[in-house]
This record gives C-alpha cells, structure tokens and sequence, in this order.
C-alpha cells in the first residue's frame, strides 16, 4: 500500500433527492474533512426536506458489482453503512464486508426518515442484528432504533447505558446511541467503548427545524477521522464538533427539515 494516498472512505447507503441526507450528506461531511468518498449505492429515494415520497433498490448483482469495482482499485480506509432497505441487500451487504478489508465499519442502522417513512423493512431487522452488528466498529442507532433492535423501553441516559451493553452484546466493538429524540433541554448521546467504559456527550439543544441527515452526517464524520487516522473517542468527539457547527449555522434550503451547513470548518484537535 503507498503511504502517500489520499485517506479513502466507502458510503454504502441510499441517495437522497434533495441532496440532504443519506449518501449526499455522506459524500459533503466527507469532502469538509479533505478525505475521499467512494459510494455504494444500495437505494435511491425520491425525497425532499418533508419527506420521502419513493424508494427503488437497486438489484443485489448490481451491488456486488459496485464493491468490487472500489476493491479493485481505491485504497478504502473506513466503511460507513446506512439506509440498506430490506432484508436481502442487508445480509449482501455483510457479505460483501466480509470479503474485503476496508478497515472500521461505522454501522448507521437507518430505519426511519424524519418524516416517518420507513428506509429499512421490519423484516430487516433481524438481519441488522444478526448480520450487521457483528461487523461493526461502532453502530451508531438513534433512540427509536437502538428500541427496536435491543427490544427495550428508553427513556433516560440510564436506559441509553443499558440499551448499550445490549447491544455490544449483540456483537457491535463499540456503540453510540444517540439522543435527539430523547425530550429533555439537553441533548446527551452515550457511547459505549470496547473496553466496558462509557463516554458521555452532552449538548445544548440548538432551536432549528433544520436538521435532515444530522445521523449520516455524524457518522460519515466519524468514518472520516477514523480514515484520518484518528483512535475512536477522538473520532467521535471530533465529528460531534462538526455535527454541532452544521446544524448551529443553519442554510435556507427546502421549506420542511431542512439539511445541514455542510461547508463549516472542521476543527482539529
Ligand atoms: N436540534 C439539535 N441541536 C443540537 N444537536 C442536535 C439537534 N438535533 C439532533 N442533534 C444531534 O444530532 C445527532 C443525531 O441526532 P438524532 O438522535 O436525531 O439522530 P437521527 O435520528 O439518526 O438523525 P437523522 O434521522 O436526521 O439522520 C445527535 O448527536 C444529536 O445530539
Ligand atoms: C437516503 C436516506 N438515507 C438516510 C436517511 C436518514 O437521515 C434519509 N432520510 N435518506
């Protein structure tokens, strides 16, 4: 491997229309952090900031393909997954991670869009848990979804905790489980590290209806620190600045949830 190439991360997620989450905000985070984003295109959705009127799967052969073109030839440093759809391209998207070494996988476990439509089948969500989760690095569920795959109630940090060593459990290295939709003034995401310690992340809520792709964007930020070379706390605290300054610096795009100030400066340690 040169030392000398460009830091390379892989998005396996779905587009989004409007050009604020999924795979979009993936490849902006991606270029704010001067890292390179290859893509792998598992969904395309037709969306906007109030929602997603459609979703098409692209065939599974058609994904394969699209793996094996990136191994063929970029130098992939971290993984980020997201909106993987249903059941079938959940269990090939596994398959596929297992057959290259592309570095920590970053497991955004998408189920539900703002709006409420739903990006993954119920029928997924075993294949989440039993696929998935054992490749992940760091799987990053927000409150609804870290429910559904722990199959718990949550309703306080203490939960989040709890709902963490469930889900380390369930084969996940790391996991952060995010607290936007925990109703409290302040906004406190909970990490679970390997080694059995917890990193707590807390934050003032910011008053703005402009927050489509803020779970992509978190994520893509981590996967790219980590191809930058940064250890995992750091890569998390780093991408939360990030996240932070998106969502604090709002842009006038859409007249629903409107996407993120992708272009603020990322900060270094
Ligand atoms: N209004 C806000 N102000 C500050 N931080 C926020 C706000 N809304 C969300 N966040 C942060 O953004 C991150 C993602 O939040 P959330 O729990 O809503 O994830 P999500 O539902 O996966 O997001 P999405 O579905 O939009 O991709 C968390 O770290 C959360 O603290
Ligand atoms: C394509 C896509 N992926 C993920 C999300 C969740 O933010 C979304 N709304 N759309």
């Amino acid at each position: 491997m040169n030392e000398q190439q460009f830091p390379q991360i892989l998005t396996v997620a779905g587009i989004d229309s409007s050009g604020g989450a999924g795979i979009n905000a993936d490849v902006a985070t991606a270029f704010a952090h001067h890292v390179y984003p290859a893509t792998v295109v598992v969904a395309v959705t037709a969306q906007n900031t109030y929602g997603v009127q459609g979703v098409e799967l692209m065939p599974l052969a058609f994904v394969s393909q699209q793996f094996a073109s990136i191994a063929d030839d970029l130098a992939i440093k971290a993984v980020k997954t997201g909106m993987l759809g249903d059941a079938s391209h959940v269990r090939l998207v596994a398959q596929e991670l297992r057959k290259y070494n592309f570095g920590p996988i970053v497991v955004d476990p998408v189920m539900v869009a703002k709006g409420g439509a739903k990006l993954l089948a119920d029928d997924a969500i075993e294949a989440v848990r039993d696929q998935l989760l054992p490749l992940a690095t760091l799987v990053t569920p927000n409150i609804p979804e870290a429910e559904v795959l722990t199959q718990m109630q949550i309703n306080s940090v203490a939960d989040m905790q709890q709902a963490a060593y469930k889900l380390q459990k369930q084969g996940a290295q790391n996991v952060l489980i995010k607290g936007g939709h925990l109703l409290q003034a302040e906004l406190t995401d909970v990490v679970l590290m390997a080694d059995g310690t917890f990193l707590t992340l807390t934050d003032r809520k910011f008053t703005t209806k402009r927050t489509h792709g803020t779970g992509d964007t978190f994520a893509a930020a981590i996967a790219s620190q980590l191809a930058l070379g940064k250890s995992l706390p750091v890569a998390i605290q780093l991408a939360k600045a990030y996240l932070v300054a998106t969502i604090s610096t709002e842009i006038i795009v859409g007249h629903g949830h409107g996407p993120l100030n992708h272009w603020i400066e990322v900060q270094d340690d």
